[in-house]
């Protein structure tokens, strides 16, 4: 990867460097310093200092991270910046926007460190006064985000997630926190006991325990209405959103708003109004049949959004990713169980692995629940729940969200759900 700055070119890439570079080393390729140098280069720096050759004071950082909601919290806070006037960059699992272009297809939900500055520089470039960014446990493990002054960290939640790479919850729940040592600004979610920070300049939000942000009520007739309170004083939103987890995730960036910009908060919430979501994520495709896409993709995720439409008659078609976490596919069938009428197991994107033993992991959570179908053909299998659907029924179609793919071994098929669903209303 490659920033210019000055004229000079920094890459963290020791096959890239010639005698004018700089390199820039950090844990992730410090064993290829030697290399970088006999390569020619002839300047290195560290990657925590980068920020000594950015100046990045006319921008604040706003970083998200959380096992799940990360990508709608930033998008409501992103979308409540823009209608208060402001110049906001967004950068995440659905790609780099500036204003209210994007710029750049999704790569990762965090690029690696020369990643995330030369957006940051590209933001400043286009007058940004915030630069709202998803960090990812990855990313916090591997330090993309070395070098970088957050404005405010903001922490949803932590269930799980990742699995396959952290290995245990106990290490993924301290990376998750470690984000939150030092004594930046923070705005964590207060009903989770496993968020812990460095109490210094800690802000909190919550539905249950008090808090900085406290949610007093909320009600979901014709949309959400929510009533909160700041050190006593009472505001309220509203949203076409749906489920009580977004109303934590609009709560969080009303918090996050009020703290980095100071303006009242009538008018943050007034603002919040016009944000009407992320796409595939709760996003409903068709009213009559009701049918919703959504990226739950996690158990806990499922959960949430499963628990939403319990006066339904739940027609819930989901799989798994191949080469992500194992053990949170059975817990995910379990799930589904738990408040489907109807299940079908499904693919997701299956990489290397063998889609039908993916659907195997996921069948061992499930056992003796009355209507199970299997099919290992995503299209068909959303064709079947359409088929099935009546009034009185949803239909769920889970953990792709607005995924413009379906990846197969290391090949990227278009694919996306909705587009699916609209095919198959279409007929
Ligand atoms: C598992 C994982 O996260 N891998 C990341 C990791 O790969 P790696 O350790 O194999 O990297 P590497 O190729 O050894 O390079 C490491 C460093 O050495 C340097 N290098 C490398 C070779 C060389 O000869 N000389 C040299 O200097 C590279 O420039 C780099 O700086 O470091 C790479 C570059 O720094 C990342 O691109 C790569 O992300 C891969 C592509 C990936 O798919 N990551 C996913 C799992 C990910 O990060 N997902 C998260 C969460 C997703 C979500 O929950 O939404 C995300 O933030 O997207
Ligand atoms: N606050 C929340 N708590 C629990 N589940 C949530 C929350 N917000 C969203 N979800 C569920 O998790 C899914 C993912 O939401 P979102 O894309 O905002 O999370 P994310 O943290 O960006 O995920 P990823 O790390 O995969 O990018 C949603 O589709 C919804 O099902
Ligand atoms: N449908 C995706 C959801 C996870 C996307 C992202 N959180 C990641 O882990 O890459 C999958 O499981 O393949
Ligand atoms: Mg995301």
């Amino acid at each position: 990867m490659q920033l210019i700055i000055n004229n000079r070119v920094y890459t963290d890439n020791s096959n890239e460097v010639d005698e004018n570079s700089i390199f820039v080393v950090s844990k992730q390729n410090e064993r290829f310093k030697q290399a970088a140098i006999d390569n020619g280069c002839k300047e290195v720096v560290f990657a925590k200092d980068l920020k000594n050759h950015l100046d990045m004071s006319s921008i604040k950082v706003i970083g998200i991270t959380g096992t799940n909601g990360k990508t709608t919290t930033a998008a409501a806070i992103y979308s409540t910046l823009l209608d208060l006037g402001y110049k906001v960059a967004l950068q995440g699992t659905r790609g780099f926007f500036i204003n209210e272009t994007r710029v750049e297809e999704y790569s990762l939900t965090t690029p690696v460190q020369l990643g995330n500055f030369a957006h940051i520089q590209k933001a400043m470039d286009n007058g940004c006064q915030f630069f709202v960014m998803e960090v990812s446990s990855h990313a916090i493990e591997q330090k993309r985000i070395e070098g970088l002054e957050f404005a405010l960290k903001i922490h949803t939640n932590i269930t799980r997630d990742h699995l396959d790479y952290h290995k245990t919850i106990e290490e993924y729940i301290r990376v998750k926190n470690s984000f939150l040592s030092d004594e930046t600004p923070k705005l964590i979610n207060k009903d989770d006991p496993k968020v812990v920070c460095n109490t210094k300049n800690g802000f909190a939000y919550s539905l249950e325990t008090p808090s900085t942000y406290k949610v007093d009520a909320y009600s979901f007739k014709n949309g959400m209405h929510v009533m909160f309170n700041h050190f006593g004083k009472h505001y309220s939103f509203s949203s076409m959103m749906m489920g009580i987890f977004n109303v934590y995730n609009l709560m969080a960036c009303v918090a996050a708003v009020h703290i980095t910009t100071q303006k009242p908060l009538e008018e943050i919430c007034e603002a919040l109004e016009g944000f009407g979501g992320v796409s595939g994520r709760m996003e409903t495709i068709s009213v009559d049949p009701l049918i919703i896409v959504d990226f739950a993709h996690t158990p806990d995720g499922m959960d949430e959004v499963l628990k939403s439409f319990n006066e339904k008659d739940i027609i819930c078609i989901f799989g798994a990713g191949g080469d992500r976490d194992k053990e949170k596919r059975p817990l995910m069938g379990k799930v589904a169980a738990k408040y489907s009428k109807h299940i079908i197991v499904t693919s997701d994107n299956p990489r290397f692995e063998d889609p039908d033993m993916i659907i195997e992991d996921i069948l061992k959570g499930i056992d003796n629940h009355p209507s199970v179908i299997v099919d290992v053909n995503r299209k068909s299998a959303i064709k079947t729940a359409i088929d099935m659907a009546d009034k009185n029924s949803v239909v769920l179609v889970l953990g792709k969200g607005d995924e413009a793919t379906q990846i197969i071994y290391d090949k990227k098929f278009p694919y996306n759900d909705k587009e699916e669903i609209l095919k198959i209303l279409g007929q």
